[in-house]
C-alpha cells in the first residue's frame, strides 16, 4: 500500500465503501492505463478499435462503482432528485475521456479525503468556469448536508460561483475573495483548519473545500507557497484545494494536474498512482484526450442549492430542549432577576431576562410570525428554571381563540404548569384591565411591606417573605386599546403605574402583538419603560426608526434587543442587539406535554390556573357557590348572576340581605335578560335557608312558559304561586315575606300599578324580607319610580344585557359606559360608576363551554371572590 493510500484509509476508516470503491476504481484505472499503453498513441487511432471499445467499456462499469450518482454521472444524467451518497466521494468527474470519438468513458480524479487538483487556466477560460461549476456541484450533491464546507476565492469576474449565493446563507460557501485582502483572509482560515484539524489528531468532523477561481492581482510567490503549504498538510486536516490558474512547471503537493488544450484536456498522473502502465515513465498521465465536464444547468445547481439550505435548516433547528437548564429544573433563585435561554445566536445561547434593568418586554411580530412560538419557548425555559415559589406567571390574550393551552389543563391532560395563577385567553378588555388592577394591588402591598420594613429593597425583603418574581404576559395589546375610551384610560393608568413600579418589586410586564403595540410615540415615558424589544418577522415597529436589522426575518428568528429598539452603525457588532433563532414549541408536542407534566408532578402544593376563556359560558349547576348552597352551605341569601370578567372569575353576586333596595333588575330585550331572571330565582331559591315563597308574575309574552319551568323545579322545596297583574298587586300589598318575581314590569298592564307601591316595595319590602326580581325590557319605566333625589342603587341592583350606555343615562343619572355586547352583561350594585361587567350562566343545554376550567379551580375562584 503506498503511502498515499494509507492516508486515504486512514482518513476514509469510516467511510470503508468510498474507500473499497477508490481501490476499485484505482485497479480500473491501471486497465485502463494498460490498455493506453497498448494504445499508445492517441491519435492517430490504433489499429486494435475492438479492444478500446472493450475496454472502454469496462472502465464505465468501473466508473459506475467507484463514482455513482452525482459524483461520476454524466451531467445530463443527473437530476435534483438524485441522492447524496453517505459520505465523502473519493473520486469525482472532471470530464470524459474519449480515446475514440465513439470509445468513451468518464475521467475521475481523486479529491476529497486525499487529494488536490490544479488547473494550468483559470476561470476566464469558459471550458475552466463550466467545469469549476461542475466540480462544486458535484462535490457539494454527492455529500450529505453540511459534512462539506467550502471557501472560494474569485480574483476574476468574481462571479463564477454566483449560481452558488443561497448557500452562504446556510454558512456552507461565503461569498467569494475577490481580492488579495480577502484571499489571504481565506488562507489564514484554512490554514488555521489545518492547524486546528492537525492537532486534534482526529481530524475534523467536516471537510473544507478551498476552490480558487482565478489567483487575484498581486498574488505573490509567498502567496502561492502558502497554498502550496496547505495542499502538503490539507488532506490529513481534512482540507483539499482545487486551484485553477495555478502556474505549469510548480506541480502542487498532493494534486492531480489539468492541462487545459485547444480542444481537450489532458490529465496527469493522480499522486502516488500512475494511470500509466506499471513501470512506465513519468510524466504519464491518462493516455487519452478528456473533454471537460461543461456548465451545469443553472435550474440544477438552484434545486440542489435549495435542498442543501433546506437540510441545514432543519438540521441545524433548534428544539425546545435545547432552552431547557443543564443543571435540572428549578435550581434557580430569582431573588437578583430572572434569566432563561431564548434561542441561539452563531450558535451561541442567548439569555434574556427580567432585571432592574430590563423590568419589561415588548414583542412585536405580524401574524404567523411565531409570536406565540417565542413566548412559549420563552416561558417554559423561565418555567423550568424557577419553582413557584420564585416565579409566578399571569397570561392573557385578547384575540379569539384558545391560547396558552399548553399551560393549562385540558379535558385530555388534567396536569398544568404550576407557575401559572391565573390566564384569560380571548380575554375581555375588562379582563386586562383587572389584572393590571391585581398587579397594582399586589405592588401597593409589597411598597408596603417595604415601607415597613425601613425601606428595605426587593432583594432584601425576600429574605424573611415569600415573594416571587410576577411576570404577566398579554399578548395582542393593541386590541385593549381598540377604542381609546374610558376603560383603556383606565388601563393605560394601570399599566404605567405597574411598568414604573414593578421593576423595584419584582413585577414585570410583557406585551406582545402586532406593530408598535399602541401604547405612544417614542417620547412617550410608557415605551420608555420597556427597555427590552423583541421583534418577530414584522415587527419593525418595536425597534427604533433607524433600525433596519429586523427587515426579511425569517420565521424562527427575532431581533432581541435590550436598549429599547437602539440601532448603531450598520455591520457594527451591537452588545445590545441580537439576531436569534429560536425553537418551535408545538413541532413536538409529545415533548411540551412530557415537559408539562415533568413541572406539574414537582408541584407541590400549587393549586390549578384561574382560567378564564372569553368564548365559554360559565353554569350555574358548576359555581362554587351555587353548589355551597346546594349542599347546605349557603352564605346568605342572595342571588347570583355570573362569573365576572376578572382575574378571579368571581361569582357575581347580588346579596339580598334586610337593607333598603336589596331588589334585582334586570334591564334589556334579548333572551339574555330573561335568562337572567330565571338564573337570578333558581340561585335565590338555592340560597334560601328555609322554604320561601316565591310569586311568579309571567306578564310579558312567551315568559308563561320559562316561569312554569321554574315553577315545576321550585315546588319541591318552596311554596310557590303563578299569578297574574291582580294577584302580582295583592302580593305586593301583603307584607308576607318572600320573592315577587315579575317578567315584564314594562307591559302595559304592570304600568298601570302605582308607582308608589313598586316604590315601596322596593325600599321597604327587603327590610321584612320582601325583595322585587323583576325584568323590564326598556329603562323608562324603572326610572319613573326613582324619587327626586334619583339614585337608582336605593332602590334595586340593576343588571343590563342588550341597552347601550347611552340610553341608561336617566337610569342612573350620569354619563354611563356599556356597549352590549353577546354573552355579556353588567351589574349596578350600589354606587360603584363602572358596573362590573360578567359573562351570564349559560342554560345548561346551551353551554358551549369549550374549556371548562377544573373545578377545584373554580372552588378557589369563587373562595377568593366570597
Ligand atoms: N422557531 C420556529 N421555526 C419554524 N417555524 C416556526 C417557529 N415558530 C413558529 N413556527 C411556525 O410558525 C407558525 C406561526 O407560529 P405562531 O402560532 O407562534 O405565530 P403567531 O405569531 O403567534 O401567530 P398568530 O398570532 O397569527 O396566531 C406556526 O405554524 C409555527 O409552527
Amino acid at each position: 500500500m503506498s503511502a498515499s493510500e494509507r492516508e486515504v484509509d486512514a482518513v476514509a476508516t469510516p467511510k470503508a465503501r468510498a474507500g473499497r470503491a477508490a481501490a476499485l476504481h484505482r485497479r480500473a484505472e491501471a486497465a485502463a492505463t494498460a490498455a493506453a499503453g497498448i494504445l499508445d498513441e492517441i491519435r492517430p487511432a490504433p489499429a486494435d478499435h475492438h479492444r478500446q471499445y472493450e475496454l472502454a467499456e469496462r472502465l464505465r462499469t468501473a466508473a459506475d462503482v467507484a463514482a455513482p450518482g452525482w459524483a461520476g454521472g454524466s451531467l445530463e444524467s443527473l437530476t435534483a432528485t438524485t441522492p447524496p451518497g453517505d459520505g465523502l466521494p473519493p473520486l469525482v468527474r472532471v470530464g470524459t475521456a474519449a480515446p475514440l470519438d465513439d470509445a468513451r468513458f468518464p475521467a475521475l480524479v481523486p479529491l476529497l479525503g486525499s487529494c488536490h487538483v490544479t488547473l494550468d487556466a483559470d476561470a476566464s477560460d469558459a471550458r475552466v468556469a463550466g467545469l469549476l461549476r461542475a466540480l462544486l456541484l458535484r462535490v457539494f450533491a454527492a455529500t450529505p448536508a453540511g459534512a462539506l464546507l467550502a471557501r472560494a476565492v474569485d480574483g476574476g469576474s468574481g462571479e463564477t460561483f454566483a449560481g452558488y449565493a443561497p448557500l452562504a446563507d446556510a454558512g456552507l460557501l461565503p461569498p467569494p475573495a475577490t481580492d488579495l485582502t480577502g484571499m489571504r483572509a481565506v488562507l489564514a482560515e484554512a490554514e488555521q483548519w489545518v492547524a486546528a484539524g492537525t492537532a486534534r489528531q482526529r481530524g475534523h468532523d467536516r471537510t473544507l473545500l478551498l476552490v480558487v477561481a482565478a489567483l487575484p492581482d498581486g498574488t505573490t510567490t509567498a502567496d502561492l507557497d502558502r497554498l502550496a503549504g496547505l495542499a502538503e498538510g490539507g488532506p490529513r486536516a481534512g482540507l483539499h484545494l482545487v486551484l485553477a490558474g495555478w502556474p505549469d512547471g510548480s506541480p502542487l503537493p498532493r494534486a492531480t494536474a489539468v492541462t487545459v488544450r485547444t480542444a481537450y484536456a489532458l490529465v496527469a498522473d493522480p499522486p502516488g498512482v500512475g494511470f500509466g502502465s506499471p513501470g512506465a515513465e513519468p510524466p504519464g498521465g491518462l493516455n487519452s484526450p478528456v473533454f471537460l465536464d461543461e456548465d451545469p444547468p443553472a435550474d440544477l445547481v438552484a434545486e440542489v442549492c435549495a435542498r442543501l439550505v433546506r437540510q441545514i435548516e432543519d438540521g441545524s433547528r433548534l428544539s425546545l430542549g435545547d432552552l431547557l437548564p443543564a443543571d435540572g429544573f428549578w435550581a434557580a433563585g430569582s431573588a437578583d432577576g430572572l434569566s432563561t435561554t431564548v434561542g441561539d445566536a452563531a450558535g451561541r445561547p442567548v439569555s434574556l431576562g427580567f432585571t432592574e434593568l430590563t423590568p419589561h418586554w415588548l414583542v412585536s411580530g405580524r401574524g404567523q410570525a411565531g409570536r406565540s412560538a417565542f413566548l412559549t419557548a420563552a416561558l417554559f425555559g423561565l418555567a423550568a428554571r424557577y419553582g413557584p415559589d420564585e416565579l409566578v406567571l399571569y397570561l392573557a390574550d385578547l384575540a379569539d381563540g384558545e391560547s396558552f393551552v399548553e399551560f393549562l389543563q385540558t379535558e385530555r391532560d388534567r396536569s398544568w404548569v404550576p407557575q401559572v395563577r391565573a390566564a384569560g385567553m380571548a380575554a375581555d378588555r375588562e379582563y386586562v384591565a383587572d389584572l393590571f388592577g391585581e398587579l397594582e394591588a399586589e405592588l401597593r402591598r409589597r411598597e408596603e411591606a417595604s415601607r415597613r420594613a425601613g425601606g428595605q429593597r426587593y432583594a432584601e425583603l425576600r429574605q424573611h417573605q415569600p415573594l416571587p418574581r410576577i411576570v404577566c404576559v398579554v399578548d395582542n395589546f393593541p386590541l385593549a386599546l381598540r377604542e381609546r375610551d374610558r376603560l383603556a384610560a383606565d388601563l393605560l393608568a394601570r399599566l404605567d403605574a405597574v411598568a414604573r413600579a414593578g421593576r423595584s418589586y419584582g413585577i414585570h410586564l410583557v406585551l406582545a402583538g402586532e406593530g408598535d403595540l399602541g401604547i405612544g410615540g417614542p417620547r412617550d415615558p410608557l415605551l420608555g419603560r420597556f427597555p427590552v424589544r423583541v421583534a418577530l418577522p414584522g415587527g419593525s415597529a418595536v425597534l427604533e426608526p433607524a433600525n433596519d436589522s429586523a427587515a426579511g426575518l425569517p420565521v424562527g428568528s427575532a431581533v432581541v434587543n435590550t436598549a429599547g429598539g437602539l440601532g448603531g452603525p450598520r455591520g457594527a457588532t451591537r452588545g445590545h442587539e441580537r439576531m436569534i433563532r429560536f425553537p418551535d414549541p408545538y413541532e413536538d408536542p409529545d415533548f411540551l406535554a412530557g415537559l408539562r407534566r415533568r413541572l406539574w408532578e414537582a408541584r407541590g402544593e400549587s393549586a390549578p390556573p384561574v382560567v378564564f376563556a372569553g368564548f365559554a359560558r360559565p353554569l350555574l349547576a358548576n359555581d362554587p357557590r351555587h353548589r355551597a348552597a346546594l349542599a347546605g352551605r349557603a352564605h346568605a341569601p342572595a342571588v347570583l348572576l355570573g362569573r365576572a370578567v376578572d382575574v378571579r372569575r368571581s361569582t357575581v353576586t347580588v346579596p339580598l340581605g334586610p337593607g333598603a333596595g336589596r331588589n334585582l333588575a334586570v334591564l334589556g330585550r334579548d333572551e339574555e335578560a330573561e335568562r337572567l331572571l330565571v338564573t337570578a330565582v333558581r340561585s335565590a331559591a338555592a340560597a334560601h335557608p328555609a322554604a320561601a315563597r316565591f310569586v311568579l308574575a309571567p306578564l310579558a309574552n312567551g315568559s308563561a312558559e320559562p316561569a312554569g319551568v321554574l315553577a315545576a323545579e321550585l315546588a319541591g322545596r318552596h311554596r310557590v304561586e303563578t299569578v297574574d297583574v291582580a294577584g302580582l298587586r295583592t302580593a305586593m300589598e301583603s307584607d308576607e315575606p318572600g320573592y315577587l318575581v315579575v317578567f315584564g314590569l314594562d307591559v302595559p298592564d304592570a304600568t298601570e300599578l302605582p308607582p308608589d307601591l313598586l316604590r315601596t316595595l322596593l325600599l321597604e319590602g327587603p327590610p321584612t324580607g320582601r325583595h322585587l326580581l323583576g325584568w323590564w325590557r326598556t329603562p323608562a319605566p324603572l326610572a319613573g319610580l326613582l324619587g327626586p333625589e334619583g339614585e337608582v342603587d336605593k332602590l334595586t341592583a340593576v343588571a343590563v344585557t342588550d341597552v347601550p350606555g347611552g340610553r341608561l343615562e336617566q337610569l342612573f343619572d350620569r354619563p354611563v359606559w356599556w356597549r352590549p355586547q353577546p354573552g355579556r352583561a353588567v351589574l349596578w350594585d350600589g354606587p360603584d360608576e363602572q358596573g362590573t361587567v360578567f359573562v351570564p350562566f349559560g342554560a345548561a343545554e346551551t353551554a358551549t363551554a369549550r374549556i371548562e376550567p377544573d373545578p377545584r379551580a373554580t372552588d378557589r375562584a369563587g373562595e377568593g371572590a366570597a
